[in-house]
Protein backbone atom coordinates (compact mmCIF):
# COMPACT_ATOMS: atom_id res chain seq x y z
CA UNK A 1 0.00 0.00 0.00
CA UNK A 2 1.19 3.32 -0.77
CA UNK A 3 -1.60 6.24 -0.03
CA UNK A 4 -3.64 5.58 3.08
CA UNK A 5 -6.18 3.77 1.61
CA UNK A 6 -5.78 0.59 -0.66
CA UNK A 7 -7.41 0.28 -4.13
CA UNK A 8 -9.72 -2.48 -4.48
CA UNK A 9 -11.77 -3.18 -7.63
CA UNK A 10 -15.35 -4.33 -7.97
CA UNK A 11 -15.96 -6.35 -11.24
CA UNK A 12 -20.19 -6.99 -10.74
CA UNK A 13 -23.64 -5.36 -11.75
CA UNK A 14 -25.46 -2.61 -11.31
CA UNK A 15 -28.40 -2.35 -8.61
CA UNK A 16 -29.98 0.92 -8.81
CA UNK A 17 -31.50 0.38 -5.43
CA UNK A 18 -28.10 0.43 -3.92
CA UNK A 19 -28.53 -2.61 -1.54
CA UNK A 20 -26.51 -4.87 -3.84
CA UNK A 21 -23.78 -5.12 -6.80
CA UNK A 22 -21.05 -2.26 -6.91
CA UNK A 23 -23.40 0.02 -5.08
CA UNK A 24 -23.13 -2.64 -2.04
CA UNK A 25 -19.54 -3.14 -2.90
CA UNK A 26 -18.42 0.69 -3.07
CA UNK A 27 -20.13 1.33 0.42
CA UNK A 28 -18.10 -1.53 1.99
CA UNK A 29 -15.25 -0.40 0.79
CA UNK A 30 -15.61 2.88 1.63
CA UNK A 31 -16.41 2.03 5.12
CA UNK A 32 -13.80 -0.01 5.48
CA UNK A 33 -10.95 2.71 4.31
CA UNK A 34 -10.14 1.33 0.97
CA UNK A 35 -10.05 3.48 -2.06
CA UNK A 36 -13.03 1.92 -4.54
CA UNK A 37 -12.91 0.95 -8.06
CA UNK A 38 -15.28 -0.27 -10.92
CA UNK A 39 -15.61 -2.62 -13.64
CA UNK A 40 -19.27 -2.42 -14.68
CA UNK A 41 -21.02 -6.39 -16.31
CA UNK A 42 -24.23 -5.45 -16.45
CA UNK A 43 -26.93 -2.69 -15.37
CA UNK A 44 -29.97 -4.33 -13.81
CA UNK A 45 -33.45 -2.63 -13.14
CA UNK A 46 -34.00 -4.19 -9.54
CA UNK A 47 -35.65 -2.88 -6.58
CA UNK A 48 -35.60 -4.26 -3.16
CA UNK A 49 -38.72 -6.33 -4.61
CA UNK A 50 -37.08 -8.15 -7.31
CA UNK A 51 -35.29 -7.61 -10.41
CA UNK A 52 -37.45 -6.88 -13.84
CA UNK A 53 -34.57 -6.40 -16.59
CA UNK A 54 -30.68 -7.11 -17.20
CA UNK A 55 -28.54 -5.28 -19.72
CA UNK A 56 -25.31 -6.78 -19.95
CA UNK A 57 -22.59 -4.55 -20.88
CA UNK A 58 -20.86 -5.41 -24.51
CA UNK A 59 -17.73 -7.96 -23.57
CA UNK A 60 -15.32 -5.54 -25.72
CA UNK A 61 -16.51 -2.76 -23.52
CA UNK A 62 -15.79 -4.68 -20.53
CA UNK A 63 -12.36 -5.32 -21.47
CA UNK A 64 -11.77 -1.31 -22.09
CA UNK A 65 -13.20 -0.95 -18.57
CA UNK A 66 -10.22 -3.55 -17.88
CA UNK A 67 -7.40 -2.43 -20.10
CA UNK A 68 -8.05 1.39 -19.53
CA UNK A 69 -8.43 0.90 -15.56
CA UNK A 70 -4.71 -1.34 -15.57
CA UNK A 71 -2.59 0.82 -17.79
CA UNK A 72 -2.99 3.16 -14.53
CA UNK A 73 -4.00 1.49 -11.75
CA UNK A 74 -2.18 -1.29 -9.98
CA UNK A 75 -5.84 -2.74 -7.25
CA UNK A 76 -4.44 -4.24 -4.10
CA UNK A 77 -7.75 -6.74 -4.56
CA UNK A 78 -11.15 -7.28 -6.22
CA UNK A 79 -14.14 -9.04 -6.16
CA UNK A 80 -16.14 -10.65 -9.01
CA UNK A 81 -19.62 -10.70 -8.31
CA UNK A 82 -22.71 -11.12 -11.27
CA UNK A 83 -21.23 -11.94 -14.52
CA UNK A 84 -24.29 -12.67 -15.81
CA UNK A 85 -23.20 -14.87 -19.33
CA UNK A 86 -20.36 -17.34 -20.30
CA UNK A 87 -18.96 -15.04 -22.54
CA UNK A 88 -18.11 -11.73 -19.77
CA UNK A 89 -16.99 -14.91 -17.72
CA UNK A 90 -13.93 -15.98 -20.39
CA UNK A 91 -12.90 -12.16 -20.78
CA UNK A 92 -12.83 -11.91 -16.75
CA UNK A 93 -10.99 -14.86 -16.41
CA UNK A 94 -8.54 -13.42 -18.39
CA UNK A 95 -7.92 -10.99 -16.10
CA UNK A 96 -7.73 -13.06 -13.33
CA UNK A 97 -4.15 -12.80 -13.60
CA UNK A 98 -3.47 -9.51 -13.22
CA UNK A 99 -4.68 -8.59 -9.47
CA UNK A 100 -4.13 -10.08 -6.14
CA UNK A 101 -6.40 -10.82 -3.75
CA UNK A 102 -8.83 -12.05 -5.91
CA UNK A 103 -12.40 -13.13 -4.81
CA UNK A 104 -15.16 -14.40 -6.60
CA UNK A 105 -18.55 -14.53 -5.45
CA UNK A 106 -20.52 -16.97 -7.69
CA UNK A 107 -23.81 -14.72 -8.16
CA UNK A 108 -26.43 -16.93 -9.84
CA UNK A 109 -30.00 -16.01 -8.01
CA UNK A 110 -30.70 -12.72 -6.52
CA UNK A 111 -32.38 -12.84 -2.84
CA UNK A 112 -35.37 -11.96 -4.63
CA UNK A 113 -35.36 -15.61 -6.87
CA UNK A 114 -34.66 -13.75 -10.24
CA UNK A 115 -31.59 -15.63 -12.36
CA UNK A 116 -28.45 -13.35 -12.88
CA UNK A 117 -26.22 -15.80 -14.37
CA UNK A 118 -27.42 -18.10 -17.47
CA UNK A 119 -27.50 -21.54 -16.97
CA UNK A 120 -24.80 -21.91 -20.05
CA UNK A 121 -22.09 -20.19 -18.27
CA UNK A 122 -21.87 -22.87 -15.18
CA UNK A 123 -18.61 -24.04 -17.21
CA UNK A 124 -17.35 -21.14 -17.80
CA UNK A 125 -17.44 -19.66 -13.57
CA UNK A 126 -16.30 -23.37 -12.79
CA UNK A 127 -13.21 -22.64 -14.20
CA UNK A 128 -12.89 -19.25 -13.05
CA UNK A 129 -13.20 -20.82 -9.61
CA UNK A 130 -10.01 -22.17 -9.96
CA UNK A 131 -7.98 -18.65 -11.26
CA UNK A 132 -8.97 -16.85 -8.00
CA UNK A 133 -8.01 -16.80 -4.36
CA UNK A 134 -10.77 -17.46 -2.68
CA UNK A 135 -14.26 -18.37 -3.93
CA UNK A 136 -17.57 -17.28 -1.71
CA UNK A 137 -20.22 -19.67 -3.18
CA UNK A 138 -23.64 -19.42 -1.08
CA UNK A 139 -25.56 -23.08 0.13
CA UNK A 140 -27.33 -23.44 -3.48
CA UNK A 141 -24.53 -22.37 -5.37
CA UNK A 142 -21.80 -24.67 -3.95
CA UNK A 143 -24.58 -27.35 -5.03
CA UNK A 144 -24.22 -25.62 -8.72
CA UNK A 145 -20.30 -25.97 -8.92
CA UNK A 146 -20.54 -29.31 -8.29
CA UNK A 147 -23.99 -30.60 -9.60
CA UNK A 148 -25.33 -31.78 -7.06
CA UNK A 149 -27.85 -31.09 -4.42
CA UNK A 150 -27.65 -28.25 -1.92
CA UNK A 151 -26.15 -29.61 1.21
CA UNK A 152 -29.16 -30.01 3.98
CA UNK A 153 -27.21 -29.60 7.48
CA UNK A 154 -23.47 -28.13 8.30
CA UNK A 155 -21.78 -31.88 7.84
CA UNK A 156 -23.30 -31.79 3.78
CA UNK A 157 -21.86 -28.35 3.31
CA UNK A 158 -18.44 -29.27 4.81
CA UNK A 159 -18.62 -32.05 2.44
CA UNK A 160 -19.49 -30.45 -0.65
CA UNK A 161 -16.62 -27.35 0.19
CA UNK A 162 -13.86 -29.83 0.59
CA UNK A 163 -14.97 -31.67 -2.78
CA UNK A 164 -14.74 -27.90 -4.80
CA UNK A 165 -11.22 -27.65 -3.11
CA UNK A 166 -10.24 -31.43 -4.17
CA UNK A 167 -11.07 -29.64 -7.92
CA UNK A 168 -8.46 -27.04 -7.61
CA UNK A 169 -10.02 -24.61 -5.78
CA UNK A 170 -7.42 -22.54 -3.78
CA UNK A 171 -9.94 -21.37 -0.82
CA UNK A 172 -13.55 -21.68 0.06
CA UNK A 173 -15.92 -19.79 2.04
CA UNK A 174 -19.47 -21.70 1.56
CA UNK A 175 -21.46 -19.88 2.87
CA UNK A 176 -24.46 -21.10 5.23
CA UNK A 177 -27.02 -18.22 5.29
CA UNK A 178 -29.77 -20.16 3.40
CA UNK A 179 -29.53 -22.93 5.90
CA UNK A 180 -31.39 -23.55 9.39
CA UNK A 181 -29.52 -25.00 12.35
CA UNK A 182 -30.26 -26.15 15.66
CA UNK A 183 -28.22 -23.73 17.08
CA UNK A 184 -29.95 -21.03 14.85
CA UNK A 185 -26.86 -19.21 14.30
CA UNK A 186 -25.66 -18.45 10.24
CA UNK A 187 -22.24 -20.86 9.98
CA UNK A 188 -19.95 -20.63 7.13
CA UNK A 189 -17.37 -23.26 6.02
CA UNK A 190 -13.90 -21.79 5.49
CA UNK A 191 -11.38 -23.99 3.76
CA UNK A 192 -8.06 -23.14 3.46
CA UNK A 193 -5.17 -23.60 0.85
CA UNK A 194 -4.61 -26.19 2.77
CA UNK A 195 -7.64 -27.65 3.06
CA UNK A 196 -7.83 -27.38 6.54
CA UNK A 197 -11.43 -26.51 7.57
CA UNK A 198 -12.34 -23.48 10.12
CA UNK A 199 -16.57 -22.94 11.17
CA UNK A 200 -17.27 -19.48 11.17
CA UNK A 201 -20.46 -18.81 12.82
CA UNK A 202 -22.12 -15.44 14.28
CA UNK A 203 -25.54 -14.75 15.66
CA UNK A 204 -28.47 -15.16 13.66
CA UNK A 205 -30.10 -11.80 12.79
CA UNK A 206 -33.84 -12.32 12.77
CA UNK A 207 -34.54 -9.81 9.94
CA UNK A 208 -35.88 -10.28 6.10
CA UNK A 209 -33.12 -7.45 4.72
CA UNK A 210 -30.82 -9.87 3.65
CA UNK A 211 -30.54 -7.99 0.30
CA UNK A 212 -26.28 -7.67 -0.18
CA UNK A 213 -25.57 -9.91 2.35
CA UNK A 214 -23.24 -12.29 -0.35
CA UNK A 215 -22.13 -8.41 -2.18
CA UNK A 216 -21.18 -7.00 1.15
CA UNK A 217 -19.38 -10.13 2.88
CA UNK A 218 -17.24 -10.50 -0.06
CA UNK A 219 -16.42 -6.79 -0.82
CA UNK A 220 -14.77 -6.50 3.12
CA UNK A 221 -13.21 -9.11 2.23
CA UNK A 222 -11.60 -8.02 -0.92
CA UNK A 223 -11.11 -4.57 1.32
CA UNK A 224 -9.50 -5.71 4.29
CA UNK A 225 -6.81 -8.31 2.62
CA UNK A 226 -4.41 -5.86 1.86
CA UNK A 227 -3.96 -5.32 5.56
CA UNK A 228 -5.45 -7.66 7.62
CA UNK A 229 -2.89 -10.94 7.34
CA UNK A 230 -3.88 -13.93 6.51
CA UNK A 231 -7.20 -15.32 5.31
CA UNK A 232 -9.29 -16.67 8.21
CA UNK A 233 -8.37 -13.31 9.91
CA UNK A 234 -9.25 -11.16 7.06
CA UNK A 235 -12.80 -13.60 6.98
CA UNK A 236 -13.44 -13.17 10.37
CA UNK A 237 -12.88 -9.35 10.50
CA UNK A 238 -15.31 -9.14 6.84
CA UNK A 239 -17.90 -11.87 9.04
CA UNK A 240 -17.95 -8.91 11.61
CA UNK A 241 -18.37 -6.33 9.93
CA UNK A 242 -21.27 -8.16 8.06
CA UNK A 243 -22.84 -9.27 11.13
CA UNK A 244 -23.17 -5.53 12.78
CA UNK A 245 -24.53 -4.27 9.40
CA UNK A 246 -27.34 -6.62 9.17
CA UNK A 247 -27.89 -6.08 12.62
CA UNK A 248 -28.75 -2.48 12.28
CA UNK A 249 -30.90 -3.25 8.80
CA UNK A 250 -34.38 -2.66 10.42
CA UNK A 251 -33.24 0.60 11.42
CA UNK A 252 -32.71 1.36 7.68
CA UNK A 253 -36.07 1.03 6.44
CA UNK A 254 -35.46 1.14 2.82
CA UNK A 255 -37.86 -0.35 0.36
CA UNK A 256 -41.09 -2.34 0.32
CA UNK A 257 -39.17 -5.92 0.17
CA UNK A 258 -35.88 -7.27 1.30
CA UNK A 259 -34.14 -4.01 2.09
CA UNK A 260 -29.90 -3.71 2.12
CA UNK A 261 -27.88 -3.76 5.50
CA UNK A 262 -26.37 -0.86 6.72
CA UNK A 263 -23.20 -0.61 5.29
CA UNK A 264 -22.30 2.44 7.69
CA UNK A 265 -23.75 1.49 10.59
CA UNK A 266 -20.07 2.00 12.27
CA UNK A 267 -20.22 5.97 11.44
CA UNK A 268 -24.25 6.39 11.96
CA UNK A 269 -24.62 9.53 14.10
CA UNK A 270 -27.78 8.29 15.62
CA UNK A 271 -28.76 7.22 19.55
CA UNK A 272 -30.27 4.80 17.99
CA UNK A 273 -29.42 1.67 20.32
CA UNK A 274 -28.61 -0.44 17.30
CA UNK A 275 -25.84 1.25 16.16
CA UNK A 276 -25.06 3.01 19.51
CA UNK A 277 -21.75 0.62 19.53
CA UNK A 278 -20.42 1.85 16.25
CA UNK A 279 -21.32 5.45 17.62
CA UNK A 280 -19.44 4.56 20.91
CA UNK A 281 -16.54 3.25 18.95
CA UNK A 282 -16.28 6.60 16.94
CA UNK A 283 -15.10 6.93 13.24
CA UNK A 284 -12.07 4.91 11.87
CA UNK A 285 -9.08 6.29 11.69
CA UNK A 286 -7.19 5.99 8.18
CA UNK A 287 -5.67 2.64 7.74
CA UNK A 288 -7.13 1.16 11.63
CA UNK A 289 -8.95 -1.89 11.37
CA UNK A 290 -11.87 -2.16 14.33
CA UNK A 291 -13.49 -5.33 14.48
CA UNK A 292 -15.52 -7.27 16.72
CA UNK A 293 -14.64 -10.84 16.39
CA UNK A 294 -17.08 -13.37 17.65
CA UNK A 295 -17.43 -17.44 17.79
CA UNK A 296 -14.90 -19.53 15.86
CA UNK A 297 -14.68 -22.81 15.90
CA UNK A 298 -12.04 -24.83 14.81
CA UNK A 299 -12.70 -28.29 12.78
CA UNK A 300 -10.77 -31.07 12.95
CA UNK A 301 -9.79 -32.61 9.55
N1 LIG B 1 -29.85 -13.69 9.12
C1 LIG B 1 -28.52 -13.69 9.17
N2 LIG B 1 -27.86 -13.37 10.30
C2 LIG B 1 -26.51 -13.37 10.38
N3 LIG B 1 -25.72 -13.66 9.34
C3 LIG B 1 -26.31 -13.99 8.17
C4 LIG B 1 -27.73 -14.03 8.01
N4 LIG B 1 -28.02 -14.37 6.73
C5 LIG B 1 -26.84 -14.53 6.12
N5 LIG B 1 -25.82 -14.33 6.99
C6 LIG B 1 -24.39 -14.36 6.69
O1 LIG B 1 -24.24 -13.50 5.58
C7 LIG B 1 -23.26 -14.01 4.67
C8 LIG B 1 -23.92 -14.21 3.32
O2 LIG B 1 -24.58 -15.45 3.39
P1 LIG B 1 -25.64 -16.05 2.41
O3 LIG B 1 -25.59 -17.52 2.58
O4 LIG B 1 -26.94 -15.36 2.64
O5 LIG B 1 -25.01 -15.62 1.03
P2 LIG B 1 -25.69 -15.15 -0.29
O6 LIG B 1 -26.87 -16.02 -0.58
O7 LIG B 1 -24.64 -15.05 -1.32
O8 LIG B 1 -26.18 -13.72 0.09
P3 LIG B 1 -27.40 -13.01 -0.61
O9 LIG B 1 -28.57 -13.29 0.30
O10 LIG B 1 -26.99 -11.59 -0.62
O11 LIG B 1 -27.54 -13.58 -1.97
C9 LIG B 1 -22.74 -15.28 5.34
O12 LIG B 1 -21.59 -14.97 6.10
C10 LIG B 1 -23.89 -15.72 6.22
O13 LIG B 1 -23.46 -16.52 7.29
C1 LIG C 1 -26.25 -6.50 -9.50
C2 LIG C 1 -26.48 -7.54 -8.47
N1 LIG C 1 -25.45 -8.30 -8.05
C3 LIG C 1 -25.64 -9.25 -7.10
C4 LIG C 1 -26.88 -9.46 -6.55
C5 LIG C 1 -27.07 -10.53 -5.52
O1 LIG C 1 -27.46 -10.02 -4.29
P1 LIG C 1 -28.71 -10.63 -3.54
O2 LIG C 1 -28.63 -12.12 -3.67
O3 LIG C 1 -28.59 -10.20 -2.14
O4 LIG C 1 -29.95 -10.10 -4.22
C6 LIG C 1 -27.95 -8.63 -7.00
N2 LIG C 1 -29.18 -8.78 -6.52
N3 LIG C 1 -27.72 -7.70 -7.96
Amino acid sequence: MTGVAPEVLSIAGSDPSGGAGIQADLKTFSALGAYGMTIITALTAQSTRGVTAIHPVPVSFVREQFDTLLEDIQPKAAKIGMLGSAELTRVVSEYASKVPNLILDPVMVATSGDRLLEESAIVAVRDLCTRVDLITPNRYETAVLLDTNPARCLDELIDQALELFEHGVSRVLAKGGHMETADGRATDVFVDDLGDVTLLSSPRVNTRNTHGTGCTLSSAIAALSPRAGDWLTTIRKAKAYLGEALAAADALEIGHGSGPVDHFVRWRSTADSTVAKGLQQGPLKPGELRVDERVEISWPR
